[in-house]
């Protein structure tokens, strides 16, 4: 390939409108993931960030437009086809918690028990490795009742690496975790991107670990995209709600007040304002 010419992107959305019954979620979004590098996904509640995930993971169908995965229409995919990338995808949603009566050990193995002809031995082999990857190797034997929430969400991240994956994607993985077990989980989420030479998504709300470890970041805002770029090209943004979101203001474009009466019809015209 011409050094000059940049990879194909990992997955694209062209044009991509989707909603849930009549309510569109998504409406003509088009934006890339970078091949080899992590991608953040970030924007309100309810933007429509896990509904990109599972538009990617073929669990929904683009109503128009195209959904790219390495180059094919994942709308096009049959059952076949759609199995076939699935095993190219790890997932690690916040609610995919670990199976709460297997060892450390056996939870990693189980995908790869389900999805594989592995021996015994090599299913071993794999499980060390990755529990290593993560830093747990010693903790194979523990139940997930003995570990902490974030070593768990540290064995989770095995789990999820443990079918070797092209892409990983996080929904929310910083949930609930304390700073360090959160900074901990970001380094290793761009450490093993890169050293694994995965592709990652992440979906997240902490702004500021989340800027520190993507390449790329994309900002969902009411249907379309508010804005792609580097963190510091969309720090820099001059889109009103994009400059509302980095910097976490309460009022802005999104409304701090759920739409509603006006105060005077609630309370009458009151001296002196809102007081
Ligand atoms: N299966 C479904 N059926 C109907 N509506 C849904 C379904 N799944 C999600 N929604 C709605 O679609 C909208 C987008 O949901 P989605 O979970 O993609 O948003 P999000 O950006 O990931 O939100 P959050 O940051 O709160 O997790 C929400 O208003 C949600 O209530």
């Amino acid at each position: 390939m011409d050094p000059a010419t940049p990879p194909q992107p990992f997955a694209e959305f062209r044009d991509v409108t989707f909603g849930y019954g009549t309510r569109t979620i998504l409406d003509g979004v088009s934006f890339t993931v970078p091949r080899g590098k992590v991608t953040a996904l970030m924007g309100a509640s309810g933007g429509g960030k896990t509904t990109v995930l599972r538009l990617i993971g073929g669990q929904q169908r683009a109503q128009r437009g195209e959904v790219l995965f390495d180059g094919q229409d994942v709308g096009k995919f049959d059952n076949a086809a759609l199995y076939l990338a699935r095993r190219r995808m790890g997932m690690l949603f916040q609610s995919g918690a670990l199976f709460t009566d297997m060892t450390v050990f056996d939870n990693v193995a189980f995908p790869l028990r389900e999805h594989t002809q592995l021996s015994e031995a090599l299913v071993r082999d794999v499980v060390l490795m990755k529990l290593d990857a993560v830093g747990l190797r010693g903790a194979r034997d523990l139940m997930p009742s003995e570990v902490s929430g974030g070593m768990a969400r540290r064995v989770a991240l095995a789990r999820a690496i443990a079918l070797d994956p092209d892409l990983v994607m996080y929904d929310e993985p910083f949930a609930g975790l304390d700073p360090i077990s959160l900074g901990t989980a970001a380094r290793l989420i761009r450490q093993l991107n890169d050293t694994l030479g995965l592709t990652s998504i992440i979906v997240s709300h902490d702004l500021e670990e989340t800027f520190r470890i993507a390449d790329h970041v994309i900002i969902l805002a009411n249907g379309s995209i508010a804005a792609q770029g580097t963190p510091a090209e969309v720090r820099e943004s001059t889109d009103p709600l994009v400059h509302q979101f980095v910097n976490a203001l309460p009022d802005g474009p999104v409304r701090f007040h759920y739409p509603g009466v006006s105060i005077e019809d609630d309370f009458g015209n009151v001296e002196g304002g809102r007081s």
